[in-house]
Formats: structure tokens, C-alpha cells, sequence
């Protein structure tokens, strides 16, 4: 069987960095065989696995230093159906990949908002009179720097490697401990051929809007996990873009979905909530895989 798994592209970055991690696993573990497809955003790799044009997608959800990717939890909330069937922590080393031949020479760096929020410290220490310019992706401003050698990009040494480039600077992180969270991602139920066959899951993903604005409208919710000793690892609000001072409500849970005090923690849940989605009960690809 072989499953075409989305990525956000241009080859070269930190996810399909995270989705080859994840297909190597596979390809130890089971008998399927793969395909890697770029898209040209989160977005668009999402919606790829919801309209059955990719089997799986390899999506950041979170960083250590600048916390969420607020673009995968809105997709993933907008496009209901869609299941974690695994999450993957990658450690994060940013670089400076450039043809100049000094800082001194560089005017322009592109980079993903991700990347750049992660490095903004050592840009405004370093390069604090560049113009700076968001893109989709770290890698896809990669190809113009060979004709544009006063442009740089904030990309993985890996990248580097793959489109030939040299590294001006390494290790440009603000902080030295970096970390993105991935979740592998799937249209419909749990599947046990893309996950790590384990008797228990370590962490359940939710997320829930609340009926109305009124006082204690999220203590409830949080009430019931407590109360059954159930601990939360995450809690994030995104806005509903209903109306402002709206929000949805993303919380992940140390537990399996299926063990019996979550069963009726979630059948609780849904007297507190008004949508109420299970995003998926999964384990983490351990750090020894990496
Ligand atoms: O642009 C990339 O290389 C990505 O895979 C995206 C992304 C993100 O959105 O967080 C992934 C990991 C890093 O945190 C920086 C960027």
C-alpha cells in the first residue's frame, strides 16, 4: 500500500523535515510505502487530506518559543472530520543561508513568521536596518538567493544542504532550546496502521466553543477534568471570528480518550460546550526516532 502524505513545501522545511522522520518510522514499522507532496501552505496541506487528495499531512502545531501555529488550529477547526493519528516533537536550529559574503552586505531576509518571531531578537542585535519579509514557508524564498546576493533566508541547516546554499551564520534561535510540536494528521477515525501500536494513548486533543460569554463559562469545562484528577499539558483560545471577544478553546490532555474517566469526562464535556471535537486521542513518536 503506499499513502501520499502533504507537507508544507518547498522541499526543505522543518515539516517535511518532520513528515521524512515520520516515514522512516513508518517504513521501519509497517509495510506501507510513501509519497511526499508539497503544498504551498499549512492550509492547503490540510484541506488535501480533507478532499482525499492526501492520505496524511505532517502540520507544526506548536512551538516552544513563539507557542502556537494559529494556522493549523483555525484549518483544523474549520475542516471537521480531520483526526491526529500521532504528534512528533522536532528539535528547531535556525541559520542564516545567504550568498553574501557579510552581514554587512545583506538588505533583505525572508523567512516564515515562525521563524522569524523565533529569531527576532538576534535580527534586531544583527541585522536591525534590514527589510524583513514573511513568506509561506523558510524555504521559499530559497531559490532567489543565488541571483540576489544582498537577500538571505532563516531556514534549516538541511535546507542549506538541498538547494546548495551557503550558511552565513548558524544557530540563530533566541534561545538555544527550540522546539515544534507536529501532528500527523488524517480524514476520519483513529487508524491504527499510522500510529504507534501502543495498548494505551498518552494525549487526547480537544476543542470546543462555549455556549455564551457569561461568567464561569470556561471554568466549567476546565472543572470537569480536574475534578477526575485528568491533568491538561495545553490550553490555547483562538478568536471564533464570529464576533470579538469570541473564542474557541484548544486543550490537550494527558490521557486516552478511550479509558473510562475520560469517557465520561467528554460526555460531561458536552453539557459545558456548544461544538464539542475530539481532534484525535494518539501517542507521541519518541525522541530516540529522531
Ligand atoms: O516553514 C517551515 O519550514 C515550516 O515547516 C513551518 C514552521 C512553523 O510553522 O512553525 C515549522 C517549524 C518552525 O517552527 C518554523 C516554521
Amino acid at each position: 500500500m503506499t499513502i501520499s502524505i502533504a507537507h508544507l513545501g518547498p522541499t526543505g522545511t522543518y515539516s517535511e523535515q518532520a513528515a521524512v522522520i515520520y516515514v522512516n518510522w513508518l517504513t521501519k514499522n509497517t509495510v506501507i510505502e510513501t509519497i511526499l507532496c508539497p503544498y504551498p501552505s499549512i492550509s492547503q496541506s490540510l484541506h488535501a487530506v480533507a478532499k482525499g487528495q492526501a492520505h496524511l499531512a505532517v502540520v507544526p502545531v506548536e512551538n516552544s518559543i513563539e507557542g502556537s501555529v494559529t494556522m493549523t488550529l483555525d484549518t483544523v477547526w474549520q475542516l471537521d472530520g480531520l483526526r491526529i493519528q500521532l504528534a512528533l516533537v522536532l528539535p528547531i536550529v535556525h541559520n542564516l543561508i545567504s550568498c553574501a559574503t557579510s552581514l554587512d552586505n545583506i538588505q533583505t531576509v525572508y523567512s516564515h513568521p515562525q521563524a522569524l518571531a523565533q529569531c527576532q531578537v538576534w535580527l534586531e542585535r544583527f541585522l536591525p536596518r534590514v527589510q524583513i519579509i514573511a513568506n509561506n514557508s523558510t524555504t521559499e524564498a530559497l531559490e532567489r538567493l543565488e541571483q540576489e546576493p544582498t537577500t538571505a533566508t532563516i531556514a534549516s541547516s538541511r535546507a542549506a544542504q538541498l538547494y546548495n546554499l551557503p550558511i552565513l551564520t548558524s544557530g540563530i534561535n533566541d534561545y538555544p532550546e527550540n522546539f515544534t510540536r507536529f501532528w500527523v494528521i488524517s480524514q476520519g477515525i483513529p487508524d491504527a496502521k499510522y500510529q504507534i501500536s501502543e495498548l494505551t494513548y498518552s494525549h487526547t486533543s480537544l476543542a470546543f466553543s462555549v455556549p455564551a460569554n457569561i461568567p464561569g463559562a470556561l471554568v466549567k469545562p476546565l472543572q470537569i477534568f480536574a475534578e477526575l484528577g485528568i491533568n491538561l499539558s495545553r490550553i490555547e483560545s483562538r478568536p471564533t471570528k464570529r464576533s470579538l471577544g469570541e473564542y474557541l478553546f484548544f486543550i490537550d490532555v494527558e490521557a486516552d480518550a478511550n479509558e473510562t474517566q475520560m469517557q465520561s469526562a467528554l460526555a460531561e464535556l458536552t453539557n459545558h460546550t456548544e461544538i464539542l471535537r475530539i481532534l484525535g486521542t494518539y501517542n507521541v513518536l519518541p525522541a530516540s526516532v529522531l
